[in-house]
């Protein structure tokens, strides 16, 4: 038997950053996903754990012997309560994955090969098994690949755990009960600290979640929008780290705390005014036009605000002068640094100047898509031979 869990990338709206210093920041689920699947050993002499990155044509493979001696402080697994993972055992872990050779171009995937062996190890012990992992998200992109990995991870392991209560006959995916969802949340949240630092736990949460969530110190409101939102995401094909981009963040905060304050809480205002309006009911084309154009003031000015606390790029700011021209509003998402760039498309907006908006941020190199906004979170389905 095998099982395969999904989970969403996500966009932020407003407030990255800000939320990791207390701000209110808005985020969604976008349809692109990440697939991890998980079947144990069922030959007597296999005695292995193995993970294999498909996109990225990497296999990985553990002698269950060497990670039991490595991690034996570890004790039992105990899925029904997450822990963190100490500086002792993510060294422990790193040495793991280093006697795998990762390959120099591929040396960022060295934190989420760390977050598997910890999240496997804490929550199914010392099994051998397969697990695959898919994915449709662009990696360190600002759409949340790391969040979906961990999410999507933290589902297919404790699918077959005794922690959740889920029914393996279901045929086809299904989501998790609340309590199961929040205790799945929280291993997601010791997954990302492991490839961020210091994550805020948005990204794992909409993840988890899915839909539109408001997010303050730890804490999700659902938010249900009453308008339609459609917007362009372009990537900038810059490759960036979200934890070095929030670790500059935070050391520009401790030279600036006054000034930088000020920011947190005028982004935390942006949000705020952003999540009232996406709630509040617009009746018309005349009411959807009037909001469409407050997001994109707000928008604005949060992407200045980004600039300020040094997370943008200069091809963010390409994105944002070829954008203008159009004359749309756009705002990096994400930890910026590069990565990906939001742009409202408003809904009276012809598809000629969508095309050609695309067609130049295309010629400059960038990659468009227009990401479905608000679906579900974390799914599973069991599956496989017996
Ligand atoms: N499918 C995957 N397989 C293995 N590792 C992954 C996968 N997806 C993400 N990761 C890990 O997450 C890292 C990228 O995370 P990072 O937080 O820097 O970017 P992001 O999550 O795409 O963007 P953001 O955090 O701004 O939304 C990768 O370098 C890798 O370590
Ligand atoms: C940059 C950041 O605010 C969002 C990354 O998607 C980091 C976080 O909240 O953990
Ligand atoms: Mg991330």
């Amino acid at each position: 038997m095998e099982v395969k869990a999904r989970a969403p990338g996500k966009i932020i709206l407003s407030g990255e950053h800000a939320v990791v210093h207390g701000s209110t920041a808005v985020a969604a689920s976008i349809n692109l996903y990440t697939y991890v699947t998980l079947s144990f050993a069922t030959a007597e002499n296999d005695d292995s754990l193995k993970l294999q990155l498909k996109d990225l044509a990497l296999e990985f493979s553990w002698p269950i012997g060497r990670i039991r001696e490595a991690l034996s402080n570890l004790g039992a697994p105990s899925s029904s309560t997450r822990t963190s993972c100490s500086m002792e055992s993510i060294k422990t872990i790193s040495a793991l994955v280093e006697e795998e050779n990762m390959p120099e171009a591929k040396i960022a995937l060295t934190s989420g090969v760390s977050a598997f062996l910890w999240l496997y190890t804490s929550i199914q012990g010392f099994k051998p098994a397969t697990v695959v992992v898919t994915s449709d998200l662009p990696l360190g992109s600002g759409l949340g690949s790391s969040a979906a990995f961990c999410v999507a991870l933290s589902a297919a392991l404790l699918a077959f755990s005794d922690s959740v209560n889920v029914d393996t006959k279901h045929l086809g995916w299904s989501i998790f009960g609340e309590s199961d969802l929040e205790l799945l949340n929280k291993w997601a949240l010791e997954g990302e600290k492991i490839i961020h630092g210091k994550p805020s736990g948005i990204d794992n949460t909409v993840s988890a979640y899915g839909n539109m969530i408001k997010f303050k110190s730890g804490n999700l409101t659902r938010i249900k929008s009453n308008m339609p939102l459609k917007m362009l995401v372009t990537n900038t094909r810059v490759g960036r780290n979200t934890k070095a981009l929030v670790a500059g963040v935070s050391e520009r905060t401790l030279r600036h705390p006054n000034a930088m304050s000020f920011v947190f809480n005028a982004i935390d205002s942006i949000s705020n005014e952003l999540a009232n309006i996406i709630q509040s009911p617009a009746p018309d084309d005349v009411s959807i036009t009037e909001k469409e154009e407050k997001l994109e003031e707000l928008m604005e000015m949060n992407q200045g605000l980004l600039q300020c606390m040094g997370v943008s790029h200069a091809s963010i700011e390409t994105v944002l002068r070829t954008t203008l021209k159009y004359k749309l509003a756009s705002k990096l998402t994400g930890a910026g640094g590069g990565g990906c760039v939001l742009t409202l498309l408003p809904t009276l907006l012809s598809g000629t100047v969508v095309d050609k908006a695309i067609a130049e941020l295309e010629s400059c190199g960038f990659q468009c898509l227009i990401a479905g906004i608000g679906g579900n979170g974390v799914e599973f389905c069991f599956g496989g031979s017996s």
